[in-house]
This record gives structure tokens, C-alpha cells and sequence, in this order.
């Protein structure tokens, strides 16, 4: 009998049928998956096999025999090296398309729903410049100081100055931070050896106040030269505060536990809307500012709050979601596992005057199953977990009391199309999807989704 399965090295013709949820190309060849990086749905390739799994094989593209329309060329020079980007070289109508089918396949796959009710990606209408955050390792690289990402599959830094979906300031800022760093000579950290200080150097803007913020990750409490590098590093253009995290550990996690500050301000001011947040270094807030407020904007119309609602901010991080929406409800309560990110919530909720927020330490899957024992029965949740998805104890507690309003805020279409199963299974309705680019040029897609449930109508 013939050998029908693929083998390494092998070349085939190949159409390309979907896009991957890693931004690959994926086609099939006789009932085989194969991922192919760089290819396009729509494209036609001669690819050759580079590696088979068990359940799906690697392509790499020797021939476009039929080129896509939307190709076009990535315009930032360490694409291909860099990894952070996985759709550069496919034009941004077809990016927002894309990503809304993945949301549909992911439905497809893992519901039975016939019509979803999803409307069209809202994008970006300059899709770049974007991340109010860069947080990269810093290393020696052939006698220079880099501060880049890592090439895939090796522990060479790619130089990030010039990248294209961070802002610019931050750009500059990592710029002129890596050559101080490099001309004042400070002992950069090395992995193998366990050796040197500076690890890390994270840098955000607040895009409202124009505000910088930098954190010097270092294995030693003190920096060599520790004034006069602060002294440098302060008088870059728009720092507001410097903070040294003390990471002393062999591990992969980026921040230590401890935080000293060097300079100027502990906390930046950003501004979502009418609401101001103030950011401490290790505090969790949103990535692209500019997009977020039209995600909220969403949540508050899913919501469609009178006054007189109780609102749930499950997995609230600092609490931004759940403040978007205190002015329209009675009571607002949040919950988060991590307690700086409570403390945040509290600080933000005082100020901006907002007198009906509570906020909660610990898993929103042990907490409202125990609120809702107690009779807690909430108007609108709000879930917006972490890419696993909802806790099952979550899960089971919101088929049990369901909620009028639930909306589901995701970061993963394949974990929101699973538990939205769960939920249909116990009654409730997928009311309306809104697919949200958050991360232009990038796989990823942020998912906004209204369920309702068959006991209130
Ligand atoms: C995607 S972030 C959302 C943060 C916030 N809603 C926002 O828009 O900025 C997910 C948050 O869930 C928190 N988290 C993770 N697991 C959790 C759990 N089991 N229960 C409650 N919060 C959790 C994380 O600490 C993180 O702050």
C-alpha cells in the first residue's frame, strides 16, 4: 500500500486555506494540516516540507505560484528575525478580516452555532505606533549593550530601536537608555554565568500626560555608579520616574518582588476617557490605549446599565473595566488574584471619586460561587480572564445563578468559544460578538461578547 503521509523534505503544491492562530498559512494535502509561515489564504505555493508531527507538518515556501493581492512588504526590517510581528506582510483590511474568522472558526469548531451574530474587526486607523510598553531584555552582544527580543529558537537579541508598533518615544527612550548604559559602562547581567546588574528595562508612556516611566530590572539591590547613571537616565526627554526592580533570581519571570525609587515619581498618570489611572511599574494596564477605550466603550453598551446595577469587574487588573462603567451602575465589585493590582483598583476607584467600587483578592471561580451561596445575584458580570479562559468553578456557578448580562471580554478565541459552549449548554444565548485589533501587524484578537440568559428575557 502507498505511503500517503508526508515526509520531511518533501515539495508539493499547495493552496493556502486559513490563516493559523500564530499567523501562519494552513493548508491541507491529503487530509494533512500543514502550517506554512508566511503564507496567505487565497495564495497558491509550491512549498517544501521542513518537519512532520503527529498531527500536523511545517512548510517553508519555495514558489508563490499564485500571490496573494494583499501581500504587500513589510516595512520593518527585522521581521523576519524579530517574531513580535506575524502579519506584517499582509495588507491591514485583510489582517481585520482574518482575525474575525479565526473568532468564527473557533466557533465553528467548538459550538453548534449556526449564525453567529459577529460583526466586523474594529481596527485602527493608523495601525502602528501603538504599545504604550516595551519590556526587553538587555544583554552583550559582540562587545555592544542590546536591547531587543529574542531571534526564535536562539538567545541572540534582535535590535528593537526601530520598532514599528511601539511609540516612538519609547523608542527613543530605550535608544538613549542602551547607550548610557553602554558609555557609563554598567555591568550588564549575563545568563550563563549568573553575573553582572542590569537584566531588564521596562519603559511606558501614559499617552494622555506624555509621562515616562522606566524600570531597570537588576540581579544586584544597588547599580555601580548608581547616581550618576540616574542622573543621565532623568534628564532623557519626558521621564517622570525611575524605578530599580530588584530581580536576584535564576528564573525566567522579568520582575522581582522588590522596587526602589531611583527617581522622580513611584506612579505615571494615563488617562482612558475621563478616567485617570495611576500606574506603578509593576502594574498590569492595557497595551494600546487607543484601542482600549473603544473596547470599554462596547462593555459599556453591552452592559446597558440604568443606575440601579449591580456590576461584577471579575479579573478586574487595576480595576479599569469596572471604573469605565461605576457612572451607570449602583455598585460596582471587582476581583483580581494579584494583590498590588487590587491595591491599584482601590487607589484608582478614590481617584476618580468613585464611592460605590469594592474590591476583592482572590480567584473570581472561589469567590462569586461563594457570594452567589450567599445570595450575591449581580445585574451584569463582566469576565475578561487570562488566555485560559474562565475557572470552572466560575463556570459552573454562572449556570447555576445565571446572570442577566454577561460579557465576556477575551484574549482567546479558542478557551471563549469552549466556555461559551458550556454557557449555551446551560441556557444562555450568544447575543453579539465585536472582534477588536488590539495588536495590529500581530495574531492576536480581543473578542467582546454579549450573552444573555433564556430566564431573562
Ligand atoms: C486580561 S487581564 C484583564 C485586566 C483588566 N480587566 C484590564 O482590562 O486591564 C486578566 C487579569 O486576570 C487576573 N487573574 C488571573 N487569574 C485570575 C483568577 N482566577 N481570578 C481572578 N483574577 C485572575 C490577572 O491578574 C489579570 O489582572
Amino acid at each position: 500500500m502507498t505511503d500517503l503521509r508526508l515526509r520531511d523534505g518533501q515539495v508539493i503544491r499547495l493552496p493556502i486555506r486559513r490563516m493559523g492562530i500564530n499567523g501562519e498559512g494552513v493548508g491541507y494535502y491529503r487530509k494533512q494540516v500543514l502550517f506554512v509561515d508566511g503564507g496567505i489564504p487565497g495564495e497558491f505555493l509550491e512549498v517544501k516540507v521542513t518537519r512532520v508531527e503527529k498531527r500536523h507538518a511545517r512548510a517553508r515556501i519555495l514558489k508563490r505560484l499564485k500571490p496573494s493581492s494583499n501581500r504587500v512588504a513589510p516595512p520593518c526590517p527585522v521581521y523576519d528575525e524579530c517574531g513580535g510581528c506575524q502579519t506584517q506582510h499582509i495588507d491591514y483590511s485583510m489582517q481585520l478580516r482574518l482575525k474575525r474568522e479565526l473568532v468564527e472558526e473557533a466557533f465553528a469548531r467548538y459550538t453548534d452555532i449556526q449564525s453567529l451574530p459577529i460583526e466586523e474587526t474594529r481596527g485602527m486607523e493608523h495601525p502602528w505606533d501603538y504599545r504604550n510598553k516595551a519590556q526587553l531584555p538587555v544583554r552583550k552582544q559582540d562587545g555592544r549593550v542590546l536591547l531587543g527580543m529574542y531571534r526564535s529558537g536562539s538567545h541572540r537579541l534582535v535590535d528593537m530601536s526601530g520598532c514599528l508598533v511601539q511609540h516612538p518615544v519609547i523608542n527613543r527612550t530605550l535608544e538613549g537608555i542602551r547607550s548610557i548604559l553602554e558609555e557609563t559602562k554598567t555591568p550588564i547581567y549575563d545568563e550563563r554565568t549568573h553575573r553582572g546588574s542590569i537584566r531588564h528595562v521596562m519603559v511606558r508612556l501614559a499617552f494622555a500626560t506624555d509621562e515616562v516611566q522606566i524600570a531597570l530590572v537588576s540581579r544586584t539591590p544597588t547599580l555601580p555608579g548608581e547616581k550618576g547613571l540616574v542622573d543621565r537616565i532623568r534628564r532623557l526627554p519626558k521621564v517622570a520616574g525611575i524605578i530599580l526592580n530588584h530581580n536576584p533570581r535564576r528564573t525566567s519571570l522579568v520582575m522581582g518582588e522588590e522596587n526602589r525609587l531611583l527617581w522622580g515619581k513611584e506612579k505615571i498618570e494615563e488617562r482612558l476617557g475621563s478616567r485617570h489611572f495611576a500606574l506603578s511599574a509593576p502594574a498590569f494596564f492595557q497595551l494600546n490605549p487607543v484601542q482600549t477605550e473603544k473596547l470599554y466603550e462596547e462593555v459599556r453598551y453591552f452592559a446597558g446599565l440604568t443606575g440601579s446595577e449591580t456590576v461584577v469587574d471579575a479579573y478586574c487588573g487595576t480595576g479599569t473595566i469596572g471604573l469605565w462603567l461605576a457612572d451607570g451602575a449602583a455598585r460596582v465589585v471587582g476581583m483580581d488574584t494579584v494583590p498590588e493590582a487590587v491595591a491599584d483598583a482601590r487607589y484608582n476607584a478614590r481617584l476618580n471619586g468613585v464611592k460605590h467600587a469594592e474590591y476583592h483578592v482572590g480567584k473570581a471561580e472561589t469567590l462569586l460561587p461563594r457570594w452567589a451561596s450567599e445570595g450575591f445575584r449581580p445585574d451584569v458580570v463582566v469576565t475578561d480572564p487570562p488566555r485560559t479562559g474562565l475557572g470552572e468553578g466560575l463556570l459552573r456557578s454562572l449556570s447555576q445563578h445565571p446572570v442577566p448580562r454577561l460579557i465576556y471580554v477575551s484574549c482567546n478565541p479558542s478557551t471563549l468559544a469552549k466556555d461559551c459552549n458550556r454557557l449555551i449548554q446551560a441556557g444562555y444565548r450568544v447575543k453579539r460578538m465585536v472582534p477588536f485589533d488590539m495588536f495590529p501587524q500581530t495574531a492576536h484578537v480581543e473578542t467582546c461578547t454579549l450573552l444573555v440568559h433564556e430566564s431573562h428575557p
